[in-house]
């Protein structure tokens, strides 16, 4: 099918990618034009594993383009992706003036043939409608623009067929490819059978598993709602992930207290297939770009209807004072942190990705810093790049053993695998104290202690 994705970060670049793997014919749309030079040239603006490999054989293969030409998009695409950012506002709410802009392109520019247009970026409920309401101004604005130029003739009237239908994404950053040709259901919201048929087209190759690490289990299980339904899903099953992490934290702070160990309560807990194994990994708390702000947006959504969310609050309260715990724990340990050395190791909110939205790390950078803390911070990924990436108030070392150089504690903040065997023995040779907080509590306590650390875990 002729495919159109209109944004190309994290979710619009995957699905637009994976999509031409499985055979479709897709055009990938951005604004950045520095974005879209990148692709052209083969390359991922975002590191994401085993996305550029699939970038570059789509692209060989001639099924896959990228343009800053929104027009040309909407006219290749029978389907046409919105998959642009929905960041926060300060208030909570979501920032839709993206997907406005973009549903106003979609109707400047749409004639001819009937379109599906997707929402795929995580959007308020309520969103497909007006979606279809600013794609008919967009195509009301584009005929007045005929009658002017017709210099006052009754122009053609534009003939525009299309339905709006919710597809929101379930992938996550660092298993992105993955997850989009593995997923545990496919949801399709929309009042439309034309539309729910098209789409149920589209993903025939990733329903029956063509791509999947398994491709003997049974076919992926395609959820088909109205529309508010589907954007409640969305909202819902990421507001019960954080939950889920929020409860556990909750659980470590009391085996904290009590000397039970946190990991051995996940793993006891987690064999209740009612209760399942995953996201039940405490730590300094969650982050990233989707969690805060999507639990954020759910809780304003109620408010506006006059409802007091509890449960969210709550699970918003106990992140807050999750992500200074590592703090905590330095101060029981240090004392004061004024004019003491802290290394962080990680600063991405999650290892496998580049993304430093809303990362735990940046609270903890802030909070030591005005405790009067000299932070230095070594990340796999952020420190290779050279970049600076807006931080401020740390110093970034280019290696793991200059990063313990001269520290009077490290924290681990990213579960990166390659943390898991540095030179701990080098690395504590040329700290002040060896204290070790392991914000994710990845690491081995007993070979820590070995080497003559202080290990710290989180309810562990
Ligand atoms: N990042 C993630 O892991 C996930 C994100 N989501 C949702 O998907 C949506 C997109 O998220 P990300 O991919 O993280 O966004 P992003 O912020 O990384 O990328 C958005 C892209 O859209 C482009 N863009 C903005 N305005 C445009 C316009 N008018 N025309 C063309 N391109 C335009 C930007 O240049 C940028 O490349 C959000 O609603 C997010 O909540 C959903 C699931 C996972
Ligand atoms: O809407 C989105 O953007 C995405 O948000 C999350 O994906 P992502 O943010 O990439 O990362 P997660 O793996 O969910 O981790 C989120 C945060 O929770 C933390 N976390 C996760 C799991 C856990 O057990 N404990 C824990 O503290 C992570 O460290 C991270 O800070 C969801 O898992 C995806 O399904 C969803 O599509």
């Amino acid at each position: 099918m002729r495919v159109c994705v209109i944004g190309t970060g994290y979710v619009g670049l995957v699905t637009g990618v994976c999509l031409a793997h499985s055979g479709h014919h897709v055009i990938c749309i951005d604004n950045n034009e520095e974005k879209v030079k990148l692709m052209k040239a083969g390359q991922s603006p975002i590191y994401e594993p085993g996305l550029s490999e699939l970038m570059q054989s789509s692209a060989q293969s001639g099924r896959l383009e990228f343009s800053t030409d929104l027009g040309a998009g909407v006219k290749h695409g029978e389907i046409l992706f919105i998959a642009v950012g929905t960041p926060p506002l300060p208030t909570g709410e979501s920032d839709t003036r993206y997907v406005e802009a973009v549903a106003r392109g979609i109707g400047v520019h749409l004639n001819g043939g009937y379109k599906v247009i997707v929402n795929k970026s995580t959007v308020p409920i309520g969103s497909g409608d007006w979606v279809r309401r600013i794609v008919l101004d967009g195509i009301e604005e584009r005929q007045k623009t005929l009658v002017t130029a017709g210099g006052g003739g009754v122009p053609e009237p534009i003939h525009a067929d299309f339905d709006v239908v919710s597809n929101p994404e379930f992938l996550r950053e660092g298993s992105a490819v993955y997850d989009t040709f593995n997923p545990d259901r496919i949801v399709l919201g929309s009042n439309s059978k034309k539309a729910i048929a098209m789409m149920q087209e589209l993903y025939i190759p990733i329903v029956e598993r063509k791509f999947a690490d398994d491709p003997s289990l049974p076919h992926v299980p395609v959820v088909v709602t109205d529309l508010s339904s589907a954007e409640m899903i969305k909202y819902a099953a990421n507001a019960f992930l954080a939950v889920k992490i929020s409860f556990i934290n909750e659980v470590a702070n009391i085996c904290d207290r009590v000397g039970a160990d946190v990991t051995q309560v996940a793993r006891g807990i987690g064999l209740d297939s009612r209760i399942g194994s995953k996201f039940l990994q405490s730590g300094i708390g969650w982050g990233g770009s989707c969690f805060p702000k999507d639990v954020s947006a759910l809780i304003h959504t109620a408010d506006d209807y006059g409802f007091q969310t509890e449960l969210l609050n709550a699970a918003v309260h106990v992140n807050q004072r999750q992500r200074v715990i590592a703090i905590e724990k330095l101060q029981h340990e240090l004392k004061i942190l004024k004019g003491k050395t802290i290394g962080l190791l990680g600063l991405t909110f999650k290892p496998d990705t580049d993304d430093m939205r809303d990362a735990p790390s940046l609270t903890l950078i802030e909070q030591l810093n005005r405790l009067g803390a000299k932070v230095k911070a070594y990340d796999p990924i952020v420190s290779q790049s050279g970049l600076s990436h807006g931080l401020t108030g740390v110093i970034i070392e280019t290696d793991p053993e200059m990063l313990a150089d001269g520290c009077d504690a490290l924290v681990l903040v990213t579960d990166w695998k390659e943390f898991l065997s540095l030179n701990y023995e080098k690395m504590a040779k040329s700290m002040f104290n060896k204290v070790l907080i392991d914000g994710r509590n990845f690491l081995s306590r007993e070979a820590l202690e070995e080497i003559g650390f202080r290990y710290v875990g989180i309810g562990h």
